[in-house]
């Protein structure tokens, strides 16, 4: 029996993670499987993703839609080796993938075969300007979607959200649009109702010269950081990040990790698990583009927020 496999697209913090999520709290005893690729050193996602019943691989330090493009092939040949064979498999993209150069290595006919891609869903923020989608990533990812899930709806106005989805069926007019409030898409838009259906392949574009638009930079400490010390450090680095997030443990509440996002200028915290043993207390990952920030500028503000 075939495994379809969803794959989930969608800019830096769209809101990716959360809709994989839902999906795997929502999977009804089905056996899904995650892949999840965060291009930094560090996998903060797969830490953030909750009850995948067949597991969660990393891929990380590299992008799957180019460095790590054979490390995902062969992820998903061992997945498929596994006994019971997972029921579908979920592949969350990194924030700076192009999807079409994903698409064109999943139809590498043995996995074709094997587990054909069902589904391109692209996740976009509601609460960005419309001129974001002129970016030519955000339009290649759109381009590639069957399902964009519009995620942040509750943060915008209902004028926002009509223009945004303007501007996506601009891009995109073959998509389905739906409006994924904290991540929930619903799981019939996304797999196949009868297992026995192989989805057609797909025409893939020719593979666009790789850019090295951002870079990520990763800060960990043994040590717990002030809160407030954190929260300065991370307002003097704001305007420069693309994306930020993480976990760490504060001095004021020992023993819990606390975690961080900053997406789309919004920084939140919410409470994590407890820390693992052999596992830096603090870890933190610092996307930016390209140049707009040195490794000295972030070791030098975020040791103020473990020293003394
Ligand atoms: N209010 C609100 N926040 C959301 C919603 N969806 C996602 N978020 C928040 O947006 C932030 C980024 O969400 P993620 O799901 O981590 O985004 P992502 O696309 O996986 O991020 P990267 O993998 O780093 O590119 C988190 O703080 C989420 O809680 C939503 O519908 N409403």
């Amino acid at each position: 029996m075939p495994v379809p496999i969803l794959l989930v697209a969608g800019f830096l913090g769209a809101g990716k993670t959360t809709v994989v999520n839902h999906l795997l709290a929502h999977a009804q005893g089905k056996r899904i499987a995650a892949v999840v690729n965060d291009f930094g050193a560090i996998n903060i996602d797969a830490e953030l993703i909750a009850g995948a019943s067949d597991g969660v691989v990393s891929l990380s330090n590299g992008c799957i839609c180019c460095t790590l493009e054979g490390d995902l092939l062969r992820t998903l040949a061992t997945l498929l080796r596994r006994d019971p064979r997972p029921e579908f498999i979920v592949i969350e993209t990194s924030g700076i993938a192009d999807p079409a150069d994903i698409v064109r290595n999943l139809m590498d006919p043995v996995i074709w075969k094997e587990a054909p891609l069902e589904t391109v869903l692209c996740v976009v923020d509601a609460t960005q300007p419309v001129t974001a989608l002129d970016d030519a990533l955000l339009r290649s990812q759109l381009r590639a979607a069957d399902v964009v899930a519009l995620s942040k709806v509750d943060l915008a106005d209902a004028a926002a959200c009509a223009a945004i989805r303007d501007a996506i069926r601009a891009v995109r007019p073959a998509a389905v649009i739906v409006d994924a409030l904290h991540g929930e898409v619903p799981a019939s838009l996304l797999f196949p109702a009868d297992l026995d259906h192989v989805p057609a392949p797909r025409e893939t574009a020719p593979r666009r010269p790789a850019t090295d638009r951002f870079e990520t930079l990763s800060w960990t400490s043994e040590r717990p950081v002030r809160l407030p010390r954190l929260q300065q450090a991370i307002g003097r680095l704001a305007p420069k990040l693309a994306r930020a997030k993480g976990l760490f443990e504060t001095v004021e509440q020992p023993g819990r990790l606390t975690v961080f996002q900053l997406a789309g200028g919004r920084a939140t915290l919410a409470a994590g698990g407890v820390p693992a043993p052999g596992v830096p207390r603090t870890r933190l990952v610092f996307i930016a583009e390209m140049g707009a920030l040195s490794r000295a500028e972030i070791d030098e503000i975020m040791q103020g927020c473990v020293d003394g």
